[in-house]
């Protein structure tokens, strides 16, 4: 079961920033879009009346340059009088070793460089940084002078108060290896940024894909410079075909290099023509703070209205699923600062009417339209946030269930539970019993059970002819509510024997016997693994007489399936079933798929300092920012696999196993594989190894686990029925609809483990036992085909493993 934990508490995780946008309170469940305005040849912060005019007109937060012209000119002439001087001096300007000549020290932001200052909205603004640095550069000078650009802009910012910057991002990924160099100067300049500007949170602004035309417009310093000097550029003309995830391979870079801080984020320009969604989910799994559309990036329909592609749309649909939905930044739509400057004085350019469907008419029907734009000119500002609203509307909007509850579980870590060890308390019972569809899927394989009790005569375990039902683990008793019912639909008489361990819990069953099922129900508090059976013998009576349970009802059951122990609890109470005896659930398989999720990866090396069991413990999570590493559809190696399976009740031989093992007196915590010796719960153990084929490079977190139950089934004839629960990604409609009693276990890895384009992942995992508790083991490796019969092992993940935070079966 999946903890409920504090439902009702705080469920955002150190990883959310506290200024992103945040749900509508209103009754549509819609999330705001937090809509920005960016120009990047904009020189001041805007004014008050300026910056309104740009609220008023639907926006919602504008950016701001951190330094202005003044600034660019001081750094321009400083760069251009070092190249001169080591030019005189008959030294390369591209040398990397300029002993004699030391790089030159960029003076401190005066107050000309700068119309930014602390106010009581500098909270609110987002800073840019100079588009014209560039930390990359072939010229050691220009890279050495754009890190201390950057440092005292971040720093200047910090100091403001601003909470968000945006960085340019690299102007050229790792694919040659002189850009490979220069990425390697970023990613340290990104860190030791991250240090100078201690509360600031960062975002690279990079294109989703190096799109021609995609990249900042405004010229860097290489390139101004390099009208001057022979500066190292690189030779564009060489340029082969878009490699398209080499920008999401820059960006990965940065953020391995700065440790996965908390602070760092991506802003991702979209665009024009959106990539394979294999790259589209690639970046949704990443802490997008931002989405960037440009004005080329948006089409004009035959009205001259702005639109976006379909793709696009669904895209930032999409994106707004997520409980930290990323802000969307107009990039250059205007106003420019002149007509901004005007619109303060006149204050009538713009006006905002909440646009409809008719604003927004498909192609072909702009074609036939009335609203055809006037005049020909170029789309207002306004059309572009009209548009952006419309776009708002049209989201799916979320169910109720959605929106109040499960978001808040979004790629939040919990510890699974521990039922056996503890004693769960009212609460998280309630919240189990919140959910319908894992009762209903009880309630029909119980009736099932029962019809295909009566349809085959069987002879029953009461001397009344009632079939003999136990819920083992009752809890509060919903599952004895669901067999009574199920008796109650079929007119099979019933007979039903309520175990439970807990002892507060026991207390309820007791107290609903009487009032709800009229003292029908033998309520017993014991572990169900010392039950002895029903007692057929009177209370004083000696010798006590058992008799045998004919079905029996459990739901032990975890995110993994088998990680709660149901195994081990089913087995200790077997000895109690009837020959012909059904189990409740009758079988049970856990699913591994590795992923990459870069936020939960971020949560946890934030806590692992404190917690040196972070990475050893499987949590349970709801993953949803998350991207499956596989591919879909290979024959044999799907992108869910089956790891293994428990049947209850186990065969005669297993049991007979088991009890030999018992009697050697290995139980008790002494035996099982780590200690050398095979120990009496021998049989729960397991191992499995499966393999995983990926196309495109990217990089493992860990290993998201699912699990399948069959709870009845009837293979008879003519009379074939099986009654499932799932939480497969893959089956989970088909199987259980909307069922949410279970989220999935995350099972991390301390290093997140690189892969190559078409490669191969395998997973090893083992299920350990030591007879007091159990453990998983798990590893990854990553393995490329280098000739037909040769594969190159790359790179292996530690053997992981969580037995400093076992399951306890004692
Ligand atoms: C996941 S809860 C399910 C409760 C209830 N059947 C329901 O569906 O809401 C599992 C229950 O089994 C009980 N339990 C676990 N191990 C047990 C054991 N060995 N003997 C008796 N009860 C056990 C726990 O105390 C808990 O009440």
């Amino acid at each position: 079961m999946t903890n409920p934990g504090d439902i009702y508490g705080t469920m955002a995780t150190s990883a959310d920033v506290d200024d992103i946008s945040t749900r509508n309170d209103g009754n549509c469940n819609i999330p705001i879009l937090y809509l920005g305005q960016h120009d990047s040849i904009r020189q001041q912060p805007l004014g008050d009346l300026a910056y309104g005019h740009l609220l008023n007109l639907g926006f919602t937060f504008v950016t701001a340059p951190i330094t202005n012209g003044n600034y660019h000119n001081r750094v321009l002439d400083l760069a251009k009088d070092h190249l001169a001087s080591i030019e005189q001096q008959g030294v390369s300007v591209n040398t990397t070793h300029t002993p004699s000549i030391p790089d030159p020290v960029v003076p401190p932001i005066t107050a000309e460089d700068t119309g930014l200052y602390p106010t009581l909205s500098s909270k609110s603004y987002t800073a840019y940084c100079s588009p014209w640095i560039d930390i990359c550069s072939p010229s050691p000078v220009i890279s050495s002078i754009s890190r201390q650009v950057l440092n005292q802009e971040v720093n200047y910012a910090n100091f403001c108060g601003v909470r968000t910057v945006i960085i340019p991002g690299p102007r050229q990924d790792a694919t040659t290896p002189v850009s490979s160099d220069g990425l390697a100067r970023y990613s340290r300049a990104i860190k030791e940024a991250l240090n100078v500007a201690p509360r600031l949170n960062f975002v690279i602004h990079i294109p989703m894909y190096r799109e021609p035309g995609l990249e900042e417009n405004i010229s860097s310093l290489t390139a101004t410079l390099s009208r001057t000097f022979k500066l190292g550029t690189e030779d564009s003309s060489k340029a082969g075909p878009i490699d398209l995830f080499s920008a999401w391979d820059s960006w990965d870079q940065i953020r391995s290099f700065c440790e996965y801080s908390l602070r760092l984020f991506v802003g991702i320009r979209l665009p024009k023509i959106l990539p394979e969604r294999a790259l589209q989910t690639r970046w949704f799994a990443e802490p997008v703070h931002l989405i960037s559309i440009s004005k080329d990036s948006f089409q004009l329909n035959k009205s001259k209205f702005p639109c976006l592609s379909r793709d696009h749309q669904d895209l930032i649909h999409e994106f707004y699923t997520l409980k930290n939905t990323p802000w969307v930044m107009l990039c250059d739509v205007g106003p420019d600062a002149a007509t901004l400057a005007k619109a303060s004085i006149t204050d009538g350019e713009f006006d905002l009417k909440v646009p409809g469907e008719a604003d927004f008419p498909s192609l072909s029907e702009a074609h036939s339209s009335r609203s055809v734009k006037t005049g020909g000119s170029k789309p207002a500002v306004s059309d572009y946030v009209k548009y952006m609203r419309w776009i708002e509307g049209t989201q799916e909007p979320l169910s109720d269930l959605e929106y109040n509850t499960l978001s808040s579980f979004q790629d939040w870590l919990q510890s699974p539970l521990q039922p056996l060890s503890d004693n769960l308390e009212s609460a998280t019972y309630e919240v189990f019993e919140g959910d319908p569809v894992k009762y209903n899927q009880y309630e029909a394989a119980t009736m099932e059970a029962l019809r295909w009790w009566k349809k085959t005569n069987r002879k029953t375990s009461s001397a009344s002819g009632a079939v003999v039902v136990a819920v083992a683990g009752s809890g509060r008793g919903p599952l004895v509510d669901r067999a009574l019912k199920a008796s109650r639909a079929t007119g099979v008489p019933v007979e039903v024997w309520a175990i439970e361990k807990n002892p507060n819990a026991y207390v309820y069953l007791l107290r609903r016997n009487v009032l709800e099922w009229s003292g029908k129900v033998t309520v017993v508090r014991t572990d169900m693994r010392s039950w002895k059976g029903p007692l057929l013998s009177k209370l004083d009576e000696a010798p006590e007489k058992y008799g045998q349970v004919d079905i029996l009802i459990s739901e032990l059951l975890g995110s993994f399936a088998d990680n709660e122990l149901s195994p081990e609890c089913l087995d200790g109470i077997q000895h109690v079933l009837a020959p012909d005896a059904i189990s409740i659930p009758s079988s049970y398989t856990a699913h591994l798929s590795p992923i990459a999720t870069p936020r939960i990866y971020s949560d946890l090396l934030s806590r692992a300092t404190a917690d040196k069991t972070t990475f050893d413990t499987p949590w349970v999570v709801r993953l949803f920012q998350i991207d499956f590493a596989a591919v879909r559809g290979v024959p044999g190696h799907p992108l869910f696999q089956e790891m293994w399976e428990f049947s209850h009740p186990m065969p005669k031989a297993t049991w007979d196993q088991m009890i030999a093992r018992g009697k050697s007196g290995l139980i008790g915590g002494v035996g099982g594989s780590m200690e050398g010796s095979v120990g009496a719960n021998e049989h729960n153990a397991r191992f499995s190894r499966v393999k995983f084929v990926c196309l495109n490079r990217g990089v493992i977190h860990g290993l998201a686990g699912y699990f399948e139950s069959t709870l009845f089934e009837c293979k008879d004839g003519d009379d074939k029925v099986k009654v499932e629960i799932s939480t497969h990604p893959e089956r989970i409609d088909q199987k259980s609809k909307d069922m949410i009693s279970w989220f999935p276990i995350f099972f991390p890895l301390k290093r997140p483990l690189h892969y190559p384009d078409d490669s191969e992942i395998e997973v090893s995992m083992w299920r350990q036992t030591d007879d007091k508790s159990v453990w998983y083991e798990w590893m990854v490796e990553a393995y490329c085909w280098t000739g037909q019969n040769k594969r190159l092992k790359l790179d292996s993940s530690d053997l992981c493993s969580s037995r400093s935070v076992a399951c306890k079966m004692l």
